[in-house]
């Protein structure tokens, strides 16, 4: 499976602000581009407090996208993934609303009425790890059911564990030209943060985009 990590960030490397409600950094070159990432991808995988802070829908925008994928025989849109080690996403998220297939990635702790729920609600429930998701395990289940090219679009919580798990290919950094500050504001990687074997990764583009700019990384 192919791995391509992509967020948006203030120039001091925050997601969001202290609040952690969603915040346009991207403009509207920046968001078609992702919508083109998007639409390349065979599924996007957010963390489940992007679901609780933003309720994100990851289906796609453009309609060329949908039927470019019909004439390849694709799903219209990528599946959608939550990492959610105890099924606390919402049965009304708005990523259960039928759109796309949606795959929740919980772990053996979450409560059994919880998942069933989730299940009623159309989730696909894959259990991998015994008290938190293991992306390892997660992934390659993914991969069984056809997830070749995974898109992840963050959190930090679930970025930074996706590199200590070396399971990062590619990153994709819009860095938008605004300042958030806040020592609790959610950064690019946030866990428990790295002090040695610290992921290299290298910069493959750069670009001005809107007015911002866009890094482009191989993680080798
Ligand atoms: N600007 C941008 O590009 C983006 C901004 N955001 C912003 O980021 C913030 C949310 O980020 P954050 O709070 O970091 O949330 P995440 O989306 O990274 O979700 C984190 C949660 O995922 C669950 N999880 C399950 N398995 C794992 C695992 N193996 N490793 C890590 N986490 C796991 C955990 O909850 P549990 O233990 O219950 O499973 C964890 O608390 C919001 O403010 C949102 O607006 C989000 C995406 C993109
Ligand atoms: N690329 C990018 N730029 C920003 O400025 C953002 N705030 C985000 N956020 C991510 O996009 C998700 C929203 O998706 P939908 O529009 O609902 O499909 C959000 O949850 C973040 O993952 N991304």
């Amino acid at each position: 499976m192919h791995v391509v990590v992509n967020a948006a960030a203030s120039v001091d490397g925050k997601l969001s602000t202290r609040r952690r409600e969603q915040v346009k950094i991207s403009g509207a070159d920046d968001f078609a581009r992702v919508d083109r990432v998007r639409a390349d991808s065979d599924a996007v995988l957010v963390g489940v407090g992007t679901v609780l802070a933003d309720d994100p829908h990851l289906t796609l925008d453009d309609d060329n996208y949908r039927d470019e994928r019909r004439t390849a025989g694709r799903d219209p849109s990528p599946a959608r993934v939550v990492a959610d080690s105890r099924a606390r996403t919402p049965s009304d998220a708005r990523i259960l609303d039928g759109a796309a297939t949606t795959y929740l990635l919980a772990s053996e702790a979450a409560p059994d009425d919880r998942i069933a729920a989730l299940r009623d609600a159309g989730a696909e429930v894959v259990v991998a790890g015994r008290t938190r998701v293991s992306f390892p395990d997660a992934l390659a289940e993914l991969e069984s059911r056809g997830v070749d090219r995974l898109m992840v679009e963050g959190g930090g919580e679930v970025i930074f564990s996706l590199f200590e798990d070396g399971l990062v290919d590619e990153l994709t950094l819009y860095v938008g030209s605004v300042v958030f500050g806040g020592r609790d504001a959610p950064t690019l990687a946030d866990g428990d943060g790295f002090v040695e074997s610290f992921p290299r990764l290298e910069l493959r583009e750069v670009e001005r985009i809107d007015d911002g700019v866009l890094l482009g990384y191989d993680v080798p």
